[in-house]
């Protein structure tokens, strides 16, 4: 290729360097066009430090090749050989020269607390062996063990009258080494003694509460857990728990006086964290469902990534300005500022919120790839919608979901794409450098920093160039990254990871958010794990073209509500018109009307939502409440009374859940009854506690009207297969870009931008497993009023009248020529026009055919095959719906058309 030199800069070797603070990259661009003199000493000074480096480079690489795994161990037999030789020297006074040395700076340190390092440095090497992979739980032992230690030296310091240099060192190591001296004596001068004993006994309190991963309110139900279980052991012979009826070794039983319904699996782990800190033991059950996720997850990398035709996105202000910061691989890892927990409606002592946030950063919480314990929730039961068939509702626990692989910051394929983005800039000659980069499970955003004087365009114009240098169709340039003076160039990984819904419920964020309608959405393009909460937004738009992982995201969420949420807490109402995709759901106790499969019923099943929604409107407003949570808040404190004379129980309202799978299905059979209900529901729902999730594949404008979409504020867009689509979606291009397989798009209320995220995902024998347990729990009840018959057996409707034979007549033909002409009518079955357009008309009520369209014919809205059942309804035989032929289901179902 024919270039001239001399506009290119110098070639960078460099590849994406740690670089994230602003003076940094200032300094860099002032080096940009150093003097002759200056750069000369430069070669040099590069020379030589090549050279160096390559040298460390070469032994770092060397260590790099050791295993993880074999690293790790290296250091837990440190940490054991450490604690033998302070063992030795400490507790046997073993004569030494290291012995000597090993004291001075143990006992010089620690103090009296010396004697105990070598079991604490026992533990932790243990637990290193034992659960290399736990690393964020390693961390945090380790940083507990240490803050302890330090808290207790400050104890023992104060205690020994506070030994000061002039003491000697024999005085400090006789107390609290110097880290008690350090931490006791100026927290005594500042706070007097008493108060300093209170303040460091209160942070070692907080320092067991890190070693254990345990909040207070944990820790107190523990403690009291085991105060009831010794009475009972004392007071009754020991007889058994209800976890020991229900025969759940994993789960235990938490009780609050008055609230002895709900069990929650994980509130009895402090002492199982404790057990298997030391331990690091993994339950059989998550072995089991690891070796499934595996299957399914080889199965996905197999699969082909769909790519789209190749096209810039330029988004000068960025995409994620209100969700993201880019921040350098290199960076350490640290909580999204809007991670707050929102107060649970049902917390008797909501936490204040410590910033403002608006509604969309509520609705959204991100966090850095951190495991955290699992979401534990204690919650107050109130009766309505408690099953009466159910014992103690458990739910599962967070182990039967798979673990992921680890999320990975760095890759080769990343250092391959930074060397072929750094030799296209060089190739353009273009002054500009990759500076760092920022890996998500899907894409990796490349972060380019411009030299002096270089037009922000020179980088998109090439964007084609790029495109075809890492091979990849869909990179996206988002010019700024939003808060930073640099280009993010976001290209797919070719080695994708897939996120595990089961790692996304254990992260932090998720526990931190105890809202049993919070969901598993998956990562972000940073890597960190994001939670949405459905009442919050409150009715979501899924959309995405067949392949590109609606379903696996619809299966995701009913997953999260089933790990997360009792029936009691939330119920549901699943539209499935394909009849392939929910069906696993069935019989699970959170359904409210078993899964509805034709449309029609759907349509119905909505109008039944509006009623309800009708209702509890009306509760609200008789008993002077404005939003469902509050009157469920003012039941269970007891301070919701029934009307004088009224015998009525009064009872709290589950959030109500209407999932429909797929739109354009029930858009086919009733587009008015539908987009009215939805119209209705959406409006009003929110304090009712309800709320509609809307997915489709087909997101055109004849199925997401405008209606909907005015209505439905949040949206969720996986791959699409045109700019079209995504801009009913989102009403902005990109979902088309995206890669499919669960790559998203995802534009909560508020939020003027879309964010990107990859989607979490749930293996079939994971979801299965959430399932079965459920079922375990409780069996459904329905109510028999959602979905019922739309004619009453035997009777004729009355506006039929004598015209019943030519209305058969009519509609077999309609429906058998799927033609929806009036003339055709007049000429086939020999009547004049009035009649003709009279039956038309009729047809139109039924269903059967769409409204008139002036001249042209009308759309006929009932396929050959649901002709006999059409004809059955209108005769006004008993059990049969328009459109729907007699199944196996439809039997089963009998109980709706009663
Ligand atoms: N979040 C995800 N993580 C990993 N792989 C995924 C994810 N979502 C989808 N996939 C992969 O893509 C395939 C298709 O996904 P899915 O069935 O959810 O698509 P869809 O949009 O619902 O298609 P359809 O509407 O035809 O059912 C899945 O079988 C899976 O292999």
């Amino acid at each position: 290729m024919a270039q001239t030199r001399q506009s290119r800069p110098a070639p960078r070797t460099q590849q994406a360097k740690r670089s994230s603070s602003s003076s940094s990259r200032s300094t860099a661009q002032a080096k940009r066009r150093p003097p002759a003199l200056l750069r000369g000493i430069a070669a040099i000074g590069r020379g030589t430090s090549n050279a160096l480096g390559s040298g460390v480079r070469s032994i770092g690489h060397g260590a790099r090749d050791v295993p993880p795994a074999v690293r790790r161990d290296g250091i837990a037999i440190t940490l054991v050989i450490l604690a033998i030789l302070i063992a030795a020297r400490e507790w046997f006074q073993l004569p030494s020269w290291a012995g000597t040395g090993i004291h001075w700076v143990v006992a010089g340190l620690f103090g009296l607390l010396a004697y105990g390092v070598p079991v604490v440095l026992g533990i932790i090497a243990v637990r290193l062996m034992r659960a290399p992979q736990e690393e964020g739980t390693n961390h945090r032992i380790t940083l507990g063990a240490l803050l302890l230690a330090i808290m207790v030296d400050g104890i023992i310091h104060i205690a020994k009258d506070q030994p000061g240099p002039t003491d000697g060192a024999q005085g400090l190591q006789d107390a609290g080494g110097v880290l008690g001296f350090l931490i006791g004596t100026p927290l005594a001068m500042l706070v007097t003694v008493p108060l300093a004993i209170v303040v460091l006994v209160l942070v070692a309190l907080l320092a067991v509460l890190i070693i254990f991963g345990v909040s207070m309110r944990e820790a107190a139900a523990w403690v009291g857990e085991v105060a009831s279980k010794v009475r009972a052991d004392h007071g009754d012979g020991g007889e058994s728990t209800d976890s020991d009826e229900l025969d759940l070794p994993e789960h235990r039983t938490l009780e609050r006086p008055g609230d002895t319904k709900v069990i929650k699996p994980a509130k009895g782990r402090a002492k199982r964290m404790l057990d298997r800190a030391i331990h690091g033991e993994q339950p059989a059950a998550e072995e089991d469902s690891l070796d499934a996720y595996e299957a399914d997850e080889a199965f996905a990398q197999a699969a082909s990534v769909e790519r789209t035709e190749f096209d810039d996105i330029i988004d000068p202000d960025g995409a994620h300005a209100p969700a993201t910061e880019v921040i350098s691989p290199y960076a350490v890892e640290e909580d999204a500022p809007w991670g707050d927990p929102e107060p649970a409606p049902w917390d008797p002592e909501p936490e204040p919120q410590q910033a403002p946030q608006d509604v969309a950063t509520q609705l959204i919480e991100v966090q850095e790839d951190v495991h955290a314990p699992e979401a534990t929730h204690l919650v107050p039961e109130g009766e309505q919608g408690v099953l009466e068939n159910s014992l103690p509702y458990v739910l599962p626990s967070l182990e039967i979901l798979a673990k992921g692989a680890p999320h990975k910051e760095r890759s080769a394929a990343n250092d391959r794409v930074v060397a072929s983005l750094t030799n296209v800039l060089e190739q353009f000659g273009v002054d500009a450098e990759v500076t760092g980069f920022t890996r998500g499970p899907t894409v990796t955003r490349y972060e380019v920093e411009l030299g002096a004087g270089v037009k922000v365009e020179k980088i998109t114009q090439l964007s084609k160039n790029i495109a075809y240098a890492v091979a990849s169709a869909d990179v996206r340039i988002l010019s700024p990254i939003p808060g930073k003076s640099a280009i993010g160039i976001e290209i797919p990984n070719v080695d994708r990871e897939t996120v595990a819904l089961g790692d996304v419920l254990r992260s932090q964020v998720a526990a931190r958010n105890d809202h049993p309608m919070a969901i598993g959405i998956g990562k972000d393009v940073e890597g960190g794990y994001v939670m949405a909460n459905l009442a919050k937004m409150p009715h979501l738009l899924v959309a995405g073209a067949t392949g590109a992982g609606k379903s696996s995201f619809v299966n995701s969420m009913i997953t999260s509500i089933l790990m997360r949420a009792t029936p009691n807490e939330v119920r549901m109402v699943l539209v499935d018109p394909k009849r392939v995709e929910l069906t696993i759901y069935e019989g699970i106790p959170h359904l409210i009307t078993p899964i509805i499969t034709d449309p029609k019923k759907a349509a119905q099943a909505l109008e039944w939502v509006v009623k309800e929604m009708d209702m509890r409107y009306d509760d609200l407003a008789l008993f002077g409440y404005k939003h469902i949570d509050d009157f469920n808040k003012g039941v269970r404190a007891g301070k919701v009374k029934p009307l004088p004379g009224s015998e009525r129980k009064i009872k709290t309202y589950p959030y109500l859940l209407v999932i429909v799978d797929e739109l354009a299905d029930l858009m086919m059979v009733a587009p008015r009854d539908v987009e009215e209900s939805i119209q209705r529901i959406t409006q009003l729902a929110r304090a009712a506690g309800i709320h509609l999730v809307l997915a489709t594949q087909r997101p055109s404008v004849d199925i997401i009207t405008g209606t909907i979409k005015a209505n439905v504020p949040s949206r969720l867009a996986f791959a699409t297969s045109s700019l079209a689509d995504s801009r009913v979606v989102l009403d902005t291009p990109g979902a088309e870009k995206l890669i499919g397989q669960g790559d998203a798009l995802f534009l909560p209320m508020g939020e003027s931008k879309p964010m990107r995220a990859q989607g979490s995902w749930v293996s079939e024998s994971e979801i299965h497993a959430a399932v079965e347990h459920a079922k375990r729990q409780a069996d459904p009840e329905y109510r028999e009023d959602v979905v019922q018959a739309t004619t009453t057996a035997g009777a004729v409707a009355e506006d039929i009248g004598d015209d019943l034979e030519d209305l058969l007549q009519a509609a077999e033909l309609v429906i058998t020529t799927q033609l929806g002409s009036t003339s055709m009518l007049q000429r086939k079955l020999k009547m004049g026009f009035a009649k003709a357009g009279r039956l038309m008309d009729l047809l139109e009520t039924r269903e059967i055919v769409g409204p008139s369209q002036g001249s042209k014919a009308r759309d006929v809205l009932v396929t050959p095959d649901d002709l006999a059942s059409t004809l059955a309804v209108l005769r006004g035989d008993g059990g049969a719906t328009v459109g729907s032929t007699p199944t196996p289901e439809a039997e089963d179902e009998e109980w709706v058309e009663s």
